[in-house]
């Protein structure tokens, strides 16, 4: 199904407590070297919100975004299904994902909804599938 032109699976509700639980996640950011905060909320399909923050490390190139800590806390406690995620950086700015965080959360389904939330709460909404069009995926590769 392609729910690029359709309005999100969530009530407006369930979009608030993301975005809430998202801004929230900003505060544990270890973020030392770049103080670019960012924070995550991921809604699993059974109704789950795990948050997640960006670590960052000495060496630059250990740091994970906020987006894979939150799809790691969750897939970890045994989680594969999941419908949106929102992510709050610091600033007046609708962030969007790095182009890792598109490969990682498109192994678990392109249908994915983002919401990009800014400080004011006012938000954008995407489909993973328009972020990363024509992806590699698990229909792909080796499992196919
Ligand atoms: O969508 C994004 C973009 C950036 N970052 C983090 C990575 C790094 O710690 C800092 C600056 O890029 O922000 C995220 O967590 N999510
Ligand atoms: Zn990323």
């Amino acid at each position: 199904m392609n729910r690029r032109l359709i309005t999100s699976m969530l009530s407006d509700r369930q979009i608030e407590d993301l975005i809430t639980k998202a801004l929230e996640a900003r505060e544990t950011s270890y973020c030392p070297y770049s103080r670019f905060r960012v924070g995550s909320a991921l809604r699993t399909v059974d109704g789950k919100v795990f948050q997640g923050c960006n670590i960052e490390n000495a060496a630059y190139g250990g740091a994970i975004c906020a987006e894979r800590t939150a799809f790691a806390k969750a897939i970890s406690d045994g989680h594969r299904r999941f419908v949106a995620i929102a992510v709050a950086c610091d600033y007046n700015h609708f962030i969007t994902p790095c182009g890792i965080c598109r490969q990682f959360m498109n192994e678990f389904g392109k249908d994915l909804e983002i919401f990009f939330v800014n400080d004011d709460r006012s938000y954008r909404r995407a489909v993973l599938e328009d972020l990363l069009p024509y992806a590699f995926g698990p229909e792909n590769g080796p499992l196919k």
